[in-house]
């Protein structure tokens, strides 16, 4: 069996790695496509050779010849989308961060339970050979005690005032949200819950959402986790430092995968790249889920405890 798969929102990450990562599982199959502009909709499904077209969500939910929806959306549309499909019996997966806040989270999860679906949320870096690594060196104690983990991200666009990743009704804040919410999804990853979140936001000049974010966390273990996040700024790598009693690990980005560990018997560099279509293994995990009835890595909760911590961040730092 095959999960016949339908995509709500067919923009920049659609077109870029999520319909392709459907079409190369070979456990899926992208059948229907879904935006309301009809020209770009068209030029999306020609391009990509997928049968079936629709201009408005709910028709692509209630179709009966699919058995997952992918919503990659903005923010704003993920909750009632997910709400939708899970009431049409539809698989959901949907794109980072999972909702607004942690109450529309509550709602997806309740509909996808009461439905019998599955949920998962794409945090892909979960999947990261390099992330991946770092956490049997945490679990192996090659680190010793960890004191703390950091990270720094930038988006060097511009937003303009109307786009939704700046407005806070739509994309539910600024760089906190839309590329902050990936790293803290590694925080969790590697050193486990959290239970303190302090913060500090800049205001933008230009829109309605933060510029800039700074995040201390401390994680239940008592280690620190610092997060830096920013729009508009010039293109900063996907930087993640680690440091414990015995060794610090550094990741100059996580989107390539080399690793150096430091320990007092030196530094090893190693490389663990990822996935060239860096959607594909959440695309993997998701589909093989379902079919073996089981709970997809990253899992309805999973996603919300990311939305738990932002929505804590942002309370301090008003
Ligand atoms: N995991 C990752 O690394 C990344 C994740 N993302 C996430 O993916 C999601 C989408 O981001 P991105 O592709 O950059 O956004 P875009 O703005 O480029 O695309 C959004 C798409 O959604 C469509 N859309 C908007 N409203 C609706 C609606 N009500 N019904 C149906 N379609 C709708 C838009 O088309 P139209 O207006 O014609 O309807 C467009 O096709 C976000 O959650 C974002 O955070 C984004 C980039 C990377
Ligand atoms: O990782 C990412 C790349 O940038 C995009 C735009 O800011 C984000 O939405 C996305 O999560």
């Amino acid at each position: 069996m095959t999960i016949r798969w339908g995509l709500v929102g067919v923009g920049d990450i659609a077109n870029k790695r999520v319909a392709a990562a459907i079409q190369s599982d070979p456990n899926s199959e992208l059948v229907a496509v879904c935006r309301r502009s009809e020209p770009q909709l068209d030029q999306f499904a020609d391009q990509f050779g997928v049968p079936h077209r629709f201009t408005n969500a709910d028709d692509l939910i209630a179709s009966p010849n699919l058995d997952a929806v992918y919503i990659a959306t903005p923010v704003d549309c993920h909750c009632p989308q997910t709400i939708a499909a899970a009431r049409a019996g539809k698989h959901v997966l949907v794109e980072k961060p999972m909702a607004l806040n942690p109450a529309e989270c509550d709602q997806m999860i309740s509909a996808c339970d009461q439905a019998g679906v599955s949920l998962g949320v794409a945090y892909y870096r979960r999947f990261y050979p390099v992330v991946l690594r770092i956490q049997q060196l945490i679990e192996a104690k090659q680190l010793g005690r960890i004191l703390s983990i950091g990270c720094v991200t930038g988006n060097p666009n511009r937003f303009p005032a109307d786009d939704w990743r700046v407005i806070r009704t739509r994309g539910g804040g600024g760089p906190l949200m839309d590329i902050g919410s990936h790293r803290l999804d590694v925080f969790l990853q590697l050193l486990g819950d959290v239970a303190t979140v302090k913060a500090s936001v800049i205001d933008s000049p230009d829109y309605e959402a933060e510029q800039a974010a700074t995040l201390l966390v401390q994680f239940n273990s008592g280690a620190h986790g610092i997060l830096q996040c920013y729009f508009g700024t010039v293109e900063t790598p996907d930087r993640l430092e680690i440091i414990g009693t015995e060794g610090r690990i550094t990741v100059e980005d996580l989107n390539h995968g080399d690793l150096m560990l430091s320990t007092s018997e030196g530094q090893q560099l190693e490389s663990h790249p990822p996935a060239d279509n860096l959607h594909a293994p959440l695309i993997s995990d998701f589909s093989a889920a379902v079919l073996e009835h089981r709970s997809p890595t990253i899992s309805g909760p999973v996603g919300k405890r990311t939305n738990d911590l932002i929505r804590l961040a942002y309370e301090d730092a008003q």
